[in-house]
């Protein structure tokens, strides 16, 4: 089974992220932590912020604007309850956002999923499963998508999802 125990070796020097990890408060870290950990685990430059739409608005534009020119490849963005936050980073970036529903206390992150998946046309972003499993995808996502231009990084990819194999053919049942 994938641990996450075992950095790989970094694809890009760390002062250079290609992956940015942001999240509307921290609050939201016991779900993002899992994209990050994912990132770690492949040895994927990226960096971690709180940037949140509603309270810092002007910090999300400055971010989005200069994601694209520090090089990012992609962006995971989480956010709970109304959450704008990927839906406005998309807006003023064409780098891909990928969004991840964090759980909210009063609606379980279902009002979380609804903020992000239903972006109007012209405007996407990547929706993802609300809370870890979520965040853990959103992570192997932008994996998949460097892998395209990343031949070591795709050897990577393959031998995770192998793992992931024999780990499902070698569970037992309690019978
Ligand atoms: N949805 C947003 C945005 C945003 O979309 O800009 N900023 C903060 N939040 C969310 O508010 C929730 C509660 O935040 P606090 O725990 O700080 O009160 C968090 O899940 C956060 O993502």
């Amino acid at each position: 089974m994938n641990t996450l125990s075992t950095p790989e070796t970094p694809s890009a020097a760390p002062d250079k992220p290609l992956v940015g990890v942001v999240m509307g408060s921290s609050s939201d870290w016991d779900t993002m932590q899992h994209a990050v950990q994912m990132l770690a685990h492949f040895g994927v430059a990226h960096e971690a912020r709180v940037v949140s739409a509603h309270r810092m608005p002007d910090d999300l534009f400055a971010y989005a604007e200069q994601a694209g020119p520090r090089g990012l490849q992609a962006i995971i963005a989480g956010a709970g309850g109304a959450a704008h936050l990927p839906g406005m980073m998309a807006a003023k970036t064409t780098v891909p956002v990928l969004g991840v529903p964090v759980a909210s206390r009063h609606l379980q992150g279902v009002d979380s999923l609804h903020s992000i998946v239903q972006m109007p046309k012209g405007v996407p972003v990547a929706t993802f499963a609300i809370g870890n499993a979520g965040a853990a995808n959103a992570a192997l996502f932008a994996v998949s998508m460097l892998a395209l231009h990343d031949a070591d990084l795709a050897t990577r990819l393959q031998a995770f999802r192998a793992e992931q194999t024999e780990a499902a053919r070698a569970m037992m049942l309690p019978l």
